[in-house]
């Protein structure tokens, strides 16, 4: 479903007018299969979120290609069919002036079905993430951050993407909390056959969550691995960076 082929990418370093370039991502190459859940763990800075962005098609690689069902993902207009996003920085991520029901219903503006059909499907997707009716015209002032999570993980999941891709998206959650979140993304995996972009810095959440793990070390990819083979990792940086996420 996605091909990431050679995919490199700097920032310019120390600032707009500066030339020199730090380099991010380099040679990155991986094929996602549909429906699958890919984890991406990483030290803090191994360019986990910035392979995010390029997988989003929100930013461009500076060379190699990304393929979403053979179509690059810059390219791809529209909503429906395109990978869709859930961050950590739920606070930011709805509209604060929104109700939930409108927050909801905002990626289903270019869906051709009428009004009373989006009111009835915000409806089903709340039941699925476990919130009820009266949520509809709450604010988002007047949510928890885990209810806030599961609007956004609703919003995401109405835009009938195949594939939703998370940065961090149970960090900001308490322990409990997270627990939830994460059984309510596996159930939404298995009713609606989503497949995940899990990027976290938690190794035990990916466990419970991936099939595999992709493994970033300072921009290049140190070793994908199945997650039943995670504790057979190869290389001595993945063993000590697995050993660091545990303990
Ligand atoms: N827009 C940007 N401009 C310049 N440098 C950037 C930009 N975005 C990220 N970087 C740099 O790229 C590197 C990788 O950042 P990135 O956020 O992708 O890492 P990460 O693995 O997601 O880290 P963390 O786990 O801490 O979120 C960092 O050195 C960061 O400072």
């Amino acid at each position: 479903m996605l091909t990431v082929e050679g995919v490199y990418k700097t920032y310019r370093k120390g600032g707009m007018f500066s030339r020199e370039r730090q380099q991010i991502l380099r040679d990155i190459s991986f094929e996602y299969k549909e429906g699958e859940c890919l984890g991406i763990i990483g030290e803090s800075g191994s360019g986990k979120s910035t392979l995010g962005r390029l997988l989003l098609g929100i930013e461009k690689p500076d060379r190699g290609t990304i393929l979403l069902q053979g179509e690059s993902v810059e390219k791809r207009g529209g909503r429906r069919g395109r990978i869709s996003a859930v961050f950590q920085d739920y606070t930011s991520s709805i509209n604060p002036y929104f109700t939930v029901e409108q927050a909801i219903l905002e990626p289903l503006t270019l869906q051709p079905d009428g009004m009373e059909a989006k009111r009835d499907k915000v409806g089903r997707l709340l039941r699925q993430v476990g919130l009820d009716s009266s949520f509809r015209s709450k604010y988002p002032h007047e949510l928890s951050g885990g209810q806030i999570q599961r609007v956004c993980i609703a919003r995401a999941v109405a835009t009938e993407s195949p594939c939703i891709l998370l940065d961090e998206a149970i960090s900001s959650l308490d322990g409990s909390v997270q627990m939830q979140v994460l059984e309510l993304l596996k159930e939404l995996k298995d009713s609606f056959r989503l497949g995940y972009l899990f990027i976290t810095h938690d190794i035990q959440s990916a466990a419970y969550l991936c099939d595999r793990v992709l493994i970033l070390r300072s921009g290049q990819i140190e070793e994908i691995v199945d997650i039943k083979e995670l504790k057979n990792v190869q290389s001595p940086y993945a063993q000590k960076l697995l050993r660091m996420m545990i303990t």
